[in-house]
């Protein structure tokens, strides 16, 4: 499986995504500047963490606007997977690709801990290695990560089941206590802790691990035979 780790002026959690998944998981993958980048031989797209444009007018917002945004949506409306993280839940929501929108932490200060999260839905092509309602521990890093959406959006999100995954113990206010949400066809994930920063036991959690080989096994249960 082929990934490409977006990287825009600004992203710093680019390496951490790209030596998750090829060194790591051991799959395909490459590091592609937004500017001229070509998805079209891309099987999954990944948008890293990171301060994308300074973080200025709203974080996400600029990366929002560029032409690489236009391929991912047409990827992701190939029903191909697309996995925003931190920055990139947040480019994402900006992009109008997943609902809602980010705030400043209640607390107002950037945090960077790890935390609980509970594995809301496990019928998702990057959540299918999890047991419903397990508890998982990805590290957070984040400024803006509190998730607001309307009452209207809300409901439709719990209709769909496009709360994968929530926080124990909400640290940043986000609404219904979301950490992550994907969109209604179940290919674009945006999740604010950071799962390709839970690889290795010896860095404080593997957690993640399990999410990027579901994403792994899914596409090859799709699209390789005798898989
Ligand atoms: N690690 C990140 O992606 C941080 C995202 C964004 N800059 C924030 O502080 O909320």
């Amino acid at each position: 499986m082929k990934f490409a780790v977006i990287v825009f002026p600004g992203s710093n959690c680019d390496r951490d995504m790209y030596h998750a998944v090829k060194e790591v998981l051991g799959e395909e993958a490459d590091l592609l500047w937004y500017e001229n980048s070509n998805l079209e031989n891309y099987d999954a797209i990944l948008i890293p963490g990171g301060f994308s444009y300074g973080d200025y007018l709203r974080c996400g917002a600029v990366a929002a606007t560029s032409d690489v945004m236009k391929q991912v949506r047409e990827h992701a409306e190939r029903g191909k997977p697309v996995l925003g993280v931190c920055n990139g839940f947040q480019i994402l929501t900006e992009s109008g690709l997943l609902p809602g929108a980010f705030m400043r932490n209640q607390n107002v200060s950037f945090m960077c801990h790890q935390e609980e999260l509970v594995v809301e839905n496990n019928e998702t092509v990057f959540t299918s290695g999890y047991e419903k309602g397990e508890i998982v521990r990805f590290p957070i890093a984040h400024g803006e990560g509190n998730y607001f959406c309307d009452e209207e959006a809300l409901q439709q999100l719990k209709a769909n089941n496009q709360i994968v995954f929530t926080y124990k113990n909400n640290p940043n206010g986000s609404v219904s206590d979301i950490a992550g949400i994907m969109n209604k066809e179940g290919n674009v994930l945006g999740l604010m802790p950071h799962p390709e920063r839970a690889m290795e036991a010896i860095l404080g959690s593997d957690d993640g691990m399990k999410l990027f080989k579901s994403l792994v096994e899914n596409w090859r249960k799709t699209y390789v035979t005798n898989a």
